[in-house]
């Protein structure tokens, strides 16, 4: 009796060392990955652990309450646990911004990987489609998480071949404060609903991805169809008044293009749920194709 009490008291230290209380001078910076709008990432080493890192920082012009409300909410992803959601290892507050510890994804993101060597093989880009979607089944079947960001830039590559999502709004507080820097930088991944004010829901994501699939598919933004470049807003008003984007007939299989037309599709009611989109034939194929996703993405590295 005694000793099994003894045994799980270990287990729950165990449980609790793992949830790392983390602070500034835990690290030792490595490398800078990126400087986006919004924040910055930096390869990190946390010593103590010997654990490689990467550390987001998030600057939130928020009171000291809101910006507790928000590590409070940042904590529920130490309860995101999934193959295609980017391991998340703690966050703390320093000053007015929040930083976030994350598993370090070696090769990079998505839209690193095509801009260095162009578009994704067709092969890959459907491993790559079916991990999207089961993660954001995963985060809204398990958490109610809705992404709210998604794009290339937010899907990230490991050499062993994982293809997993980071960056999706788990914290309400965090939502509503920060600058929502969907409106900075040259592209929107927005849904044409969500441009005209409607709240996100789960169908957003589904119109982002098929953006996302598009311009991973193509090797660059699908709007303008042109192939230009349009100014934000411009692009914005683009997305609500014409009609949505289309692949070039027959330079990709059927069932990507039917695929992809479910996800962006301008009425929401005809645009599929993540749920729906498992069950289209374009996924399903994926569970039985072998594609060596390890070499590729070795063969991507930095
Ligand atoms: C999505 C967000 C605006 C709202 N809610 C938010 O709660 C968050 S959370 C979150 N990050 C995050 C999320 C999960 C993991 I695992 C790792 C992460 F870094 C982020 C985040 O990074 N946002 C980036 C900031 C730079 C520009 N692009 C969006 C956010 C902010």
């Amino acid at each position: 009796e005694y000793s099994q009490f003894c045994e799980r008291l270990s287990d729950l230290e165990i449980g609790l060392e793992l949830r790392l209380d983390l602070r500034s001078e835990d690290f030792s910076e490595l490398d800078e990955l990126g400087r986006g709008n919004g924040g910055t990432v930096c390869k990190v080493l946390h010593v103590r652990t010997k654990t490689v890192m990467a550390k987001k920082t998030i600057h939130v012009d928020a009171n000291l309450n809101v910006r507790k409300q928000i590590m409070r909410e940042m904590q529920f992803m130490h309860d995101c646990n999934s193959k295609h959601i980017v391991s998340f290892y703690g966050a703390y507050m320093n000053g007015g911004d929040i930083l976030i510890c994350m598993e370090y994804m070696d090769v990079g993101s998505l839209d690193k990987i095509y801009k260095k060597n162009g578009p994704i093989p067709m092969d890959v880009l459907k491993k790559i489609a079916y991990a999207i979607v089961d993660g954001l089944i995963y985060l809204y079947d398990n958490h109610r998480i809705i992404h709210r960001d998604l794009k290339p830039s937010n899907v990230l590559v490991n050499s062993q071949g994982q293809i997993k999502i980071c960056d999706f709004g788990v914290s309400g507080q965090l939502n509503k404060n920060s600058v929502a820097d969907t409106f900075v930088g040259t592209s929107s991944y927005m849904s044409p609903e969500r441009i005209l004010g409607s709240p996100y829901s789960v169908k957003s994501d589904v119109w982002s991805l098929g953006i996302t699939l598009m311009e991973l598919a193509l090797g660059r933004f699908p709007f303008p169809p042109d192939g230009g470049s349009l100014a934000i807003f411009e692009l914005l008003q683009h997305i609500v008044h014409e009609p949505v984007p289309t692949l070039p007939e027959g330079k990709f299989p059927a069932n990507f293009q039917d695929f992809v037309s479910k996800c962006v599709a301008k009425d929401v009611t005809q645009r599929a749920t993540p749920s729906e989109l498992m069950k289209h034939p374009y996924l399903v194929s994926s569970l039985t194709e072998k594609v060596d996703l390890e070499k590729w993405a070795q063969s991507q590295a930095r």
